[in-house]
């Protein structure tokens, strides 16, 4: 029996997080959009708001109809995302030098357009939130924010790796520093970092990459002053990991330590408290709902909410979230990024001549790749795979996340050939590359989010960088096809509708992503931060679109012909029709970037996903009507 008694609430607030008001409104359905109350301020302290709404209860008979729940929300409460204040970032500049790496003049162009998005995507808090926190579920942090975009208003722990890695491609040093800053408070006041910006993520976090982002920081800053003051909160959070996401796992005799996502709190995702206890109700027992709870924000920890990969229904990844199990499987990128973590930990103290610690991690660091690789590597397979506890069993399924150990080095490169060309044959056998716009998240339509066939720039970028940081010749050719196809997906849906999406289509090129809980988000910021830096890896080869005279790239089916017919044009009209398209692109994108600055910034914006006009939009082969 699942023993929640003892759990604490997914935070203190009576008004955010539990009891009666947050039930009472959530489930009066009032926004279509659960996170929208949760985001709001509150305009009276708490007592006062709770005396207007045990007012309203009784007035109403402890029924109140869902008109009346509206009437004291809007009484009670101001509008989500009342807490910021318009912010320009002050280090923004408008040629960083990245762009000077794209050959291709359309993708450059691209490239500048989306340098210029981190303006409308940084967020600055009001004075306000620092003198009357317990008014706002937002956390203060001292630093500005560059922030996901539509209805992530705060900031995200794992989103914000390849946020800031596309800030210091962009040369916005200062942002990027402050983002990390803000990281370290929290890790400070907390002990950890919190999945995002809001007291009602507080219980949990999400894959642990700050001394990654440190690292990006350095190689680039070379600040070893910031590095010097902030190394004993960068293992505090690491000691998090270890002391509450660790677990033994048994192998041919021996214990290994291996890490797992594992949420322990009680209740709803305040966020979504609505869907989570309707869906509840097929348990039967507290302690089975109390239970369900736990599984779903486990998944939300995993940044991967959610997915068949974490169901568990006989052994199998069949089911549905009522077979969440996350909490008792052992993810292959989460040890692998504990991994980095200790080596990045042994060489930040080297760095700093503390010898001893540096010795602890490199300790650790040995100690998780033996356990990575004999509890996860199979040879058999041809990849490291997860580990189902309860089963206790390998499952054989592909995620992009199977060769992660490749990205972080998690493996004895003393027998690098021979993990190299197993991993290659794997990838060929599950014929990942017949996708024409990407690599998808899972081989399963569940219809959640983090399924087939949603390809996640995250997971895009960590497929890449692994098969690219091992030098083979071979691997890199592969981690090239995949940026091509990645960035003239996102290219062509950029200039079809001119927005940057949070997930796309692995299977139509131009295809934005759907499923799961909430409507696809627009922004964005990882999606950007990911382009930006392919643009500066590999924009001296980078094409929009396959052309007559491509070597070496794949054939594609016809649906990844170019709308605009351009391979059977001559070289000069496909010039003077690329430029036509660019300065259509770049007007619309100037005229849209006007109706933002004249509209409220949070209510009425495309970033923040309210129409100021309807598009529609291409997914699947059929049309579907997205709101911009
Ligand atoms: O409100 C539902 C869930 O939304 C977030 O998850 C998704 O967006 C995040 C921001 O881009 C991203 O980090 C995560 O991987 C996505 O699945 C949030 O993180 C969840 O906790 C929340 O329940």
């Amino acid at each position: 029996v699942y023993n929640y008694k003892f759990l604490p609430p997914t935070c203190k607030s009576d008004i955010y997080c539990h009891g009666p008001l947050i039930h009472t409104v959530q489930m009066a359905s009032i926004f279509p959009d659960s996170k929208t109350f949760v985001d709001m301020k509150m305009k009276y302290n708490r007592n006062e708001t709770l005396r207007r709404f045990n007012d309203m209860m009784k007035k109403t008979d402890n029924a109140p109809s869902r008109h009346e729940v509206e009437v004291f929300v809007n009484e009670t409460f101001d509008p989500a995302g009342s807490e910021f204040v318009d912010y320009e970032p002050e280090d923004w500049i408008q040629k960083p030098a990245f762009l000077e790496k794209v050959a291709n003049p359309e993708l450059r162009q691209w490239g500048s357009q989306l340098n210029l998005l981190w303006k409308f995507l940084g967020r600055k808090m009001r004075d306000d939130v620092k003198n009357n926190l317990d008014r706002y579920s937002i956390i203060y942090v001292p630093h500005p924010v560059i922030v996901p975009g539509g209805r992530f208003r705060e900031f995200y722990y794992w989103d914000s790796y390849w946020i800031i890695r596309g800030l210091l491609y962009s040369q916005m040093y200062s942002t990027a520093r402050g983002m990390i800053h803000n990281f370290v408070t929290i890790v400070d006041q907390y002990g950890f970092i919190p999945n995002g910006g809001r007291i009602y993520y507080a219980m949990r976090s999400q894959p642990p990459l700050l001394s990654p982002m440190v690292k990006s920081y350095l190689d680039v800053t070379h600040d070893m002053q910031f590095l010097k003051d902030n190394i004993n909160t960068l293992e505090k959070e690491f000691d998090f990991w270890i002391n509450n996401r660790t677990t033994q796992v048994e192998k041919d005799g021996h214990m290994y330590t291996l890490a797992r996502y594992n949420d322990q709190s009680r209740g709803p995702r305040p966020e979504s408290y609505r869907e989570d206890y309707s869906s509840a109700q097929v348990f039967r027992t507290e302690a089975e709902k109390e239970s369900y709870y736990g599984e779903l924000k486990t998944a939300a920890e995993s940044g991967w909410d959610f997915s068949s990969r974490w169901f568990v229904l006989n052994g199998t990844n069949k089911g549905n979230l009522t077979n969440l199990k996350g909490s008792s499987i052992i993810p292959v990128e989460l040890n692998a990024i504990m991994y980095w973590n200790a080596k990045l930990l042994e060489e930040f103290n080297k760095e700093l001549g503390m010898t001893d610690k540096e010795m602890k991690y490199k300790e650790i660091g040995e100690q998780w790749l033996e356990a990575v690789t004999k509890v996860l590597w199979h040879e058999e397979v041809g990849a490291w795979l997860d580990y189902d506890i309860i089963n206790e069993k390998k499952r054989d399924y592909f995620y992009p996340t199977n060769i992660s150990p490749l990205w972080t080095n998690c493996y004895d490169q003393d027998k690098k050939q021979y993990f190299i060309s197993k991993v290659m044959k794997y990838l060929d056998k599950k014929n990942i590359d017949v996708n024409q716009a990407g690599v998808p998240t899972t081989l399963e339509h569940s219809g959640e989010q983090w399924d087939y066939p949603n390809a996640w720039p995250p997971l895009q970028y960590i497929m890449i960088m692994s098969l690219d940081a091992t030098g083979d010749d071979w691997a890199q050719q592969l981690a090239y096809q995949f940026t091509e196809k990645w960035v003239r997906s996102n290219y062509k849906a950029y200039n079809e509708t001119n927005a940057m999406y949070e997930k796309y289509d692995a299977t139509v090129l131009g295809g934005h992503g759907g499923g799961g809980e909430y409507e696809v988000q627009l922004g964005f910021g990882w999606t950007n931060g990911v382009i930006i830096e392919l643009l500066d890896k590999y924009g001296d080869r980078l094409k929009p679109e396959e052309d007559s005279t491509d070597e070496g790239s794949e054939p594609h089916t016809g649906a990844s012909t170019s709308a605009s017919g351009h391979s059977s044009t001559s070289a000069i009209a496909q010039l003077l029709t690329g430029l036509l398209a660019l300065t259509a692109t770049f007007a619309a994108g100037c005229i849209g970037m006007l109706v933002y600055k004249k509209r409220n910034q949070y209510e009425y914006n495309w970033l923040s996903q309210q129409p100021p006009q309807e598009m529609t939009v291409r997914r699947n082969r059929t049309r579907t009507r997205t709101r911009l």
